[in-house]
């Protein structure tokens, strides 16, 4: 006997609706360009007096509760969380998260390559050191790893990857652990999205203050929204047409 599907269900009517929500989403919310990214950033510097540690405590802390809504303790039980952090603002918001993370009782461990003489960086890594949170300048091995955290590259990255970081991101390339990008998938474009050959394919995007153009490429499980930080007037000014955040939530999925 054969069953009709359609009368069950109107399959047309189905992927119609599907194809209508993903426009919605593309519509919604607006994909930054590099250098709109950027200007946003120096506005929210000199005109919104933020301080770099303010913007960057909301960004890391939006990142380690998205994590954690994706991937809940049983699923990494007994498991490290490898954060691998950049020489710039985004390697930051990797160190700010770790700490966050041990909050919430993950386990991570620091992969830390570049590491700077800016008293910012001196006192996150301090405090996460202080967290038992262990800073490696060596890649570790993966084999006790659950998730990898990639905070290496943000929206000032300029591809192609230079030398130094290609063994992470070659590494990040070829595991099957899955990898939670922080505001950008490090190795993309930040515009045109994933490299010619292969980038990096994260399960989790954060996008931070507002996705980047090269989300529009993200194909993993999960894009999170975080960085409740932006004032009304900043949004309306670049149109940011920011999604609603339930409640007090810090982070939304998209
Ligand atoms: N306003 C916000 O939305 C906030 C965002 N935050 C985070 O900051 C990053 C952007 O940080 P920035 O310091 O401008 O740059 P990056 O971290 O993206 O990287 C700069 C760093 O990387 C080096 N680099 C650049 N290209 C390459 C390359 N091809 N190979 C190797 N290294 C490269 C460069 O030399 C610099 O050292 C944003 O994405 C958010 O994650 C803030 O935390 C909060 C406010
Ligand atoms: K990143």
């Amino acid at each position: 006997m054969q069953i009709n599907l359609n009368k069950f269900f109107n399959i047309k009517s189905f992927v119609q609706s599907f194809q209508q929500c993903q426009a919605k989403l593309s519509t919604m919310v607006k994909l930054l360009g590099q250098q709109e990214a950027i200007n946003i950033d120096i506005e929210l510097f000199n005109d919104y007096k933020y301080s770099v540690d303010q913007l960057m405590e909301l960004a890391g802390l939006s990142c380690a509760v998205a994590i954690a809504k994706c991937y809940s303790q049983d699923i990494i039980a007994n498991k490290t969380v490898l954060i691998c952090c950049g020489p710039g603002n985004n390697g930051g918001d990797g160190l700010v998260c770790a700490r966050h993370l041990k909050l919430f009782n993950y386990n991570p461990i620091i992969y830390y390559p570049k590491q700077t003489n800016k008293e910012l960086y001196q006192n996150l890594t301090h405090q996460c050191r202080s967290m038992n949170i262990p800073v490696v300048q060596t890649l570790p091995t993966t084999t006790d790893c659950g998730l990898i955290v990639d905070a290496l590259f943000g929206f000032s990255f300029k591809p192609p990857v230079r030398p130094d970081f290609l063994p992470v991101i070659d590494l990040m390339k070829s595991t099957s652990i899955p990898i939670a990008s922080v505001d950008i998938p490090s190795g993309w474009d930040v515009e045109n999205g994933e490299p010619e050959g292969g980038g990096i394919k994260p399960d989790l995007l954060i996008s931070l203050t507002a996705p980047k153009k090269c989300a529009a490429h993200f194909k993993g499980r999960f894009h999170y929204l975080g960085g409740r930080f932006v004032p009304p007037g900043l949004a309306e000014k670049y149109q940011l047409s920011l999604p609603e955040y339930p409640g007090t939530e810090c982070c939304v999925s998209l």
